[in-house]
């Protein structure tokens, strides 16, 4: 599977998540991963050392176990019945009890210190598989995240990784005590009999085969259950997310909301009951076999007595005795090997998303930005279309080339879903050109190394994104080390120094989820001090003012003009007076560039850039949220006006 996931657009309606949810538990299948025993057993190696003292301690334990019947053996015969009479021995007494009580603290002891070890190794185990999967999902290309829900990904991080936390615990202390338990049993049973062994195992193999199916059975269950818990997880964060809550209270949904999580919700508590009772059928026939193998024995025995086979009452007693003590751990056993089944579906989804290739990967000695070239960026003959658009749909972009040279300002304009935001995507090889090359300080990007690249390069977007935290630590993101005087002085020329330092807190305002304790200008502004204090050769601004009002409008191009400065600026407008005074204005219509010059060139020529500048001009309203403003140009250059 390549770069593909479980996806799908967000569900609608009550009834249609019912459906899918119900649909989904009918035939959830585990993902089929190659290698997937070979590859939980490799997960296990790093703790190698661990592992083997857990198993030492289990068996020292299993050793000791046998100690106790001993003990009250001995207290019987020299304690309070003495061989040769004369009453009880007391001081013989005492001594076995001390030695009981001290046994009694030595295998708990030894269970603590196994326990800590199993719960270390488990969970350690759990823990790597969480950051091997956050670092890999890191390096999924951008298309993945829009194709995949934000709820799902989380899921599989949690909920998935989370189930198989007890099962790792479990396989190793109950697969070696029992196991040792099992074996010794078996051979106390052959040293007493081995027809009568024969009798007592002779249905374990059906019972294995049963055990197996319901096994395969849970697994089902159990992906099904994870399916629909990804769900609740996708509703719950598209649902409580600050834009979810707008969506739905500005819609007034929330009643169809609160009616799709009681519907996926119904689903989950339907697959837990499934998923707790699937195995008790199995369990209640394991011990209808266990209460009845006594009678056959007896039965047996009595043929075996009546053929002249010599077997004494005591041999039998003893027989059914440890027959009886079987029952516990092969139940045991049984029950791990049906939790590994059952993980073994949580593991093989996580492998599936492990097993993701990113569309982008680095190349393997990946060149060095070439420092002197910095702020040179060209597209040579480049085409390029989204991966899930139809195949015989037109390319997105179609033979587009440009060149910008270092410290030039070169815009793009069009109409809406002419390919302009996706020409700024290919800068930072965000995505991957299908044909033809995107060149940075002259190197072709898919020579480069990724993170270097993104290194030289700003975005200014509309939709800014701002984390939960405060505004200091949102301008930090960009540079780390960064003084608080540097902060200040990047939102000074950010133009948003003087209303941080106005709010209550300052910098250590906490800005809200997505910063929507802030205003669009104010959030806009911080996100060009932010790139500031990057301080990259090449700014890549995609309509970072079309949705602001004339006055923030304005505020925030002073800001961008001052980040412009001394820089490359790939700059994407809808509204044209904000690239007016561009180096070089480039159309783009329908994934191709059909003209390009200045603007007088542009207005000159008399084509879709002189319509469109015309109709913005008698409508600024279309040009996108803002009105006309008193926009300056870009780069510093002053006093650029709006049309109207
Ligand atoms: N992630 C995506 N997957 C598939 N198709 C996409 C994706 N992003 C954009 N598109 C499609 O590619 C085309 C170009 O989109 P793009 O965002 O580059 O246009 P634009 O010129 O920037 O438009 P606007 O001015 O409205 O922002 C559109 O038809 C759009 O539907």
């Amino acid at each position: 599977m390549t770069g593909g996931a479980p996806a799908g657009g967000p569900a609608r309606g009550g009834s249609r998540m019912r459906d899918e949810s119900a649909q989904r538990a009918a035939n959830a299948e585990a993902p089929r991963i190659p290698n997937l025993w070979h590859r939980i057993g490799a997960m296990f190696v790093p703790y190698r050392g661990l592992i083997s003292i857990a198993v030492a301690l289990v068996l020292v334990n299993a050793g000791l176990s046998v100690l106790p019947p001993l003990l009250t053996q001995q207290a019987f015969d020299r304690g309070l019945f003495p061989v040769g009479g004369g009453g009880p021995d007391v001081p013989a007494l005492a001594r076995i009890l001390v030695m009981m009580f001290v046994l009694a603290i030595a295998t708990n002891a030894i269970g603590i210190a196994q326990s800590s070890l199993t719960a270390r190794v488990g969970n350690s185990l759990m823990g790597d598989l969480r950051v091997r999967l956050f670092e890999h999902l890191q390096r999924m290309d951008i298309g993945f995240f829009t194709r995949t829900k934000t709820g799902v990904i989380q899921s599989r991080l949690q909920n998935d990784v989370g189930g198989v936390a007890s099962t790792l615990q479990s396989m190793i202390t109950s697969v070696v005590g029992n196991t040792v338990t099992v074996i010794a049993s078996i051979v106390a049973m052959l040293l007493l009999s081995w027809q009568l062994t024969i009798v007592a195992l002779v249905l374990m193999p059906v019972l294995v085969l049963v055990q197996r199916r319901v096994g395969q059975v849970r697994a089902r269950i159990a992906t099904a259950t994870q399916e629909s818990l990804s769900d609740m997880t996708a509703i719950t964060q598209e649902s409580l997310g600050v834009s979810g809550i707008l969506l739905a209270k500005s819609f007034g949904r929330q009643q169809a909301e609160s009616e799709r999580f009681r519907a996926v919700n119904r689903t989950q508590i339907a697959l837990q009951i499934r998923q707790a009772m699937s195995g008790q059928g199995f369990f209640a026939l394991v011990s209808i076999i266990f209460a009845l193998v006594p009678v056959g024995i007896y039965g047996v025995s009595a043929w075996l007595l009546t053929d002249g086979v010599e077997l004494t009452a005591g041999t039998i007693v003893a027989f059914t005795t440890v027959q009886a003590r079987l029952s516990m751990p092969l139940v045991g056993l049984m029950r791990v090997a049906l939790d590994v089944q059952t993980s073994s579906a949580l593991f093989a989804r996580i492998f599936e998303y492990l097993d993701l290739t990113p569309a982008i990967t680095p190349k393997a000695g990946a060149r060095a930005v070439d420092r002197d070239r910095l702020g040179d960026v060209a597209f040579e003959h480049v085409t390029f279309r989204y991966s899930d658009a139809a195949p015989d749909a037109a390319p997105t972009l179609d033979d587009v080339s440009f060149t910008v040279r270092p410290g030039e300002m070169a815009a793009f304009v069009g109409p809406s879903g002419a390919g302009k935001s996706t020409i700024a995507m290919l800068v930072p090889r965000f995505y991957e050109a299908e044909r033809g090359t995107v060149r940075f300080a002259g190197d072709d990007v898919r020579d480069l190394d990724p993170l270097e690249l993104v290194e030289h390069i700003g975005i200014v977007s509309q939709d800014t994104y701002l984390s939960h935290a405060t505004i200091a630590e949102n301008l930090r993101y960009a540079k780390p080390d960064a003084s608080d005087a540097e902060l200040a002085d990047a939102c000074r020329r950010a133009a948003i120094h003087d209303t941080i330092a106005a709010f209550p807190d300052g910098y250590d305002t906490v800005v809200g989820e997505r910063g929507y304790r802030l205003s669009g200008g104010e959030k806009q502004r911080i996100a060009i001090a932010r790139v500031m204090l990057k301080d990259p050769a090449v700014l890549v601004l995609d309509e970072a003012t079309s949705a602001l009002d004339s006055i923030a409008e304005r505020h925030v191009q002073q800001a961008l003009d001052a980040a412009a400065r001394g820089r490359t600026v790939i700059a994407i407008a809808h509204r044209l007076a904000t690239v007016r005074d561009a180096d070089v204005i480039h159309v783009v219509d329908g994934g191709r560039i059909i003209d390009r010059g200045t603007h007088d060139q542009l207005i000159a020529r008399g084509g879709v850039y002189a319509r469109l500048y015309s109709e913005q001009r008698s409508d600024p309203g279309r040009a996108g949220a803002g009105g006309p403003a008193g926009a300056t140009g870009p780069a510093g250059s002053a006093g650029t006006m709006d049309p109207g």
